[in-house]
């Protein structure tokens, strides 16, 4: 039977009125809010927003709201009862409508402004004014931060309606992108791999707005109509959303001195963020330039930590933009992004995405949005030499750092001590030019096959084909491979059943999933939930929250498959131009 967790209240918080007390809106009252800002929030209009660390808005609910899920698991460890998930006062609060919350929850939530860098590359145009003060959350709005169980935590609607930086965009989001980082969220999570999270997610059942999308069966690179669509709004849970492009905005008006308070500005969100973020890490009585060289430290590790965790279970962001990467290391935007199936080392769902966001530059990637935030903190160093040269070094060891994480990650998905470079190297040779499919490959492996047949269940084509499929001779290198791997596991002549061969296939299927998200579970999920009928997500859901385990037969059967040769390069299962 599911226990309580609400170990401080003792009891299953079932109504707002039991949530009430426990926000607490330190954000709000420790940063500060846009002067220009109205005081009803009811300012959606884009418009260059030039200091202050959050705009407070009005959400603009959708329309007639329904419930189509929620994350169990979430609910268990906020100490929520699954019952609050569809109680008519909590379903009005998560799907914008903030006017009857109980006290002292508010009745404004707020949305930030950020800047963007890709690739390392600041960028200015990107919003209607050219300068960059009217781009940031243009349809995300906080709306409650909260202790649960001695936890603090920032809830954000995602389709929430306009805000000063919506550029013109409807501040919406369409059930179909809803539902895919609503699942995405929480089986990353299941991963273990740091994620922010999902809490809820409800529909309009008369509220629609029109996206480029693809015709049935079309294999075009780019949409080819516009579809009407419902609008849902997910709500996605989080100690912050501070983004390194957050910090950049702040530490790009400091550096240009854009207004008297830049450099303070920069300050409080920085110590903001220490806060939320890193306060086990980092002392609160340190001296500013101290707090921001460990910050900085830190964030490495954990950066660097997250994209090998990316690798491991073949996540792809796919717009790793700094404006999406989250300073406190999780892994945020669930847009573009998608699961590798079969393995290709440069897979990029994303068309709009490009080689450099590709599955393993990631790495690459990441080290350019450290450097943006490197970048970000500097002027907060200025005048402090000794600081200023241990932040330089920091930036300098991040390829290190990320080569050491990539190497104990795959070390790890091969049962290995220690990195073998060679063995390493020609498995990737292998699996390319088979190809293989990512999650069945490793899955299997961890069972440390006797011989090559169990892997061939990931083989995207059959090398024992007549007729010369295996001209390169594969069949006869994997086998050499798999003899290799084995002796450097230490299991070699280890006979079935060998308590060193069950040790080694446990911490293996500790780190490489049998389950993972492929695009084509999801499209029949939000396809039959655009219809009303929210079973097959929910039942979706369940699979993807256990991706370790074995499950039933029948979750086997229809979920441990090769992507059908049908569905390859299929647009909106193989690649999406855009995701909202
Ligand atoms: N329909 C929309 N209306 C208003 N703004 C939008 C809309 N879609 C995207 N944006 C804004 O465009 C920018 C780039 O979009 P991107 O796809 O990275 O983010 P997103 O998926 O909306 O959100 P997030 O990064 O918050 O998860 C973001 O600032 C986002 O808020
Ligand atoms: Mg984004």
């Amino acid at each position: 039977m599911k226990q309580p967790l609400s170990r401080e209240t003792g009891f299953e918080v079932t109504n707002l009125e039991e949530l009430a007390p426990m926000a607490d809106y330190s954000l709000m009252d420790h940063l500060t809010p846009d002067p220009d800002a109205t005081s009803d929030g009811v300012d959606h209009r884009p418009r260059q927003v030039f200091s202050g660390h959050y705009v407070p808005v009005r959400p603009t609910a959708i329309e007639t709201p329904e419930y189509v899920a929620h994350s169990e698991d979430l609910f268990r460890e906020l100490g929520f009862a699954d019952s609050l998930a569809q109680s008519d006062d909590f379903i009005r609060m998560f799907s914008g409508d903030l006017s009857l919350v109980p006290e002292p929850m508010r009745k404004l939530g707020w949305a930030s402004g950020y800047a963007l860098s890709i690739y390392g590359n600041e960028y200015t145009q990107q919003c209607p004014f050219q300068t960059g003060n009217g781009y940031g959350d243009g349809r995300a709005i906080s709306v409650l931060e909260a202790v649960f169980n001695g936890r603090r935590w920032e809830m954000q609607l995602k389709g929430g309606g306009q805000t000063p930086y919506c550029r013109g965009g409807d501040g919406r989001a369409v059930l179909r992108s809803s539902v895919r980082e609503f699942l995405a969220q929480e089986h990353m999570h299941a991963l273990g791999v740091p994620t922010s999270r999902s809490l809820s997610l409800y529909v309009s059942k008369t509220e629609r707005v029109r996206r480029p999308w693809y015709s049935e069966g079309s294999h075009s690179r780019d949409p080819d109509q516009l579809v009407s669509e419902p609008v849902a709004i997910s709500t996605r849970v989080a100690p912050s959303f501070i983004r390194v492009g957050q910090l950049e905005l702040f530490g790009r008006r400091a550096r240009k001195q854009e207004h008297p308070r830049a450099i303070e500005e920069l300050e409080q969100l920085v110590l903001h963020l220490i806060d939320r973020e890193y306060s086990g890490v980092i002392d609160q009585t340190l001296a500013t330039p101290t707090k921001v060289v460990m910050l900085a430290q830190a964030f490495r590790g954990r950066l660097a930590s997250l994209v090998a965790n990316w690798i491991r279970v073949g996540y792809c962001q796919g717009n790793f933009n700094s404006d999406n990467c989250a300073a406190g290391g999780f892994t945020l935007d669930y847009g573009p992004f998608g699961f590798c199936e079969v393995f290709e080392p440069f897979y990029q769902p994303w068309t709009g995405g490009g080689q450099h966001f590709a599955f393993l530059n990631q790495p690459a990637a990441a080290e350019q949005n450290f450097k943006s935030f490197c970048s970000a903190l500097r002027p907060l160093l200025n005048g402090h030499e000794d600081e200023l040269a241990q932040l330089d070094e920091i930036q300098k060891g991040f390829p290190e750092v990320m080569q050491a994480e990539m190497e104990r990650m795959w070390s790890a998905k091969l049962g290995l001590k220690d990195f073998d470079a060679e063995l390493f190297r020609e498995l990737m040779m292998l699996m390319t030019r088979t190809p293989v499919d990512y999650t069945i490959f490793f899955r299997e492996l961890s069972s440390v096959p006797d011989d090559i047949e169990p892997l061939k269940q990931s083989f995207y084509r059959s090398l024992d084909e007549a007729g010369g499929a295996d001209s390169e001779g594969l069949l006869k290198r994997w086998s050499e491979w798999l003899a290799k791997w084995k002796c450097q596991i230490g299991i070699d002549g280890a006979g079935n059943g060998s308590r060193l061969r069950e040790e080694r296939s446990r911490d293996m299927k500790l780190v490489n999933p049998k389950y993972t998200m492929r695009e084509w579970f999801v499209v029949p999920a939000y396809q039959q939930a655009a219809d009303g009928d929210y079973l097959p997500l929910r039942e979706l859901q369940k699979v993807l929250n256990q991706p370790y385990d074995e499950q039933s037969d029948g979750v086997e059967h229809r979920y441990n498959r090769l992507k059908p040769f049908e569905l390859f390069d299929l647009g909106g299962f193989s690649h999406y131009s855009c995701s909202s």
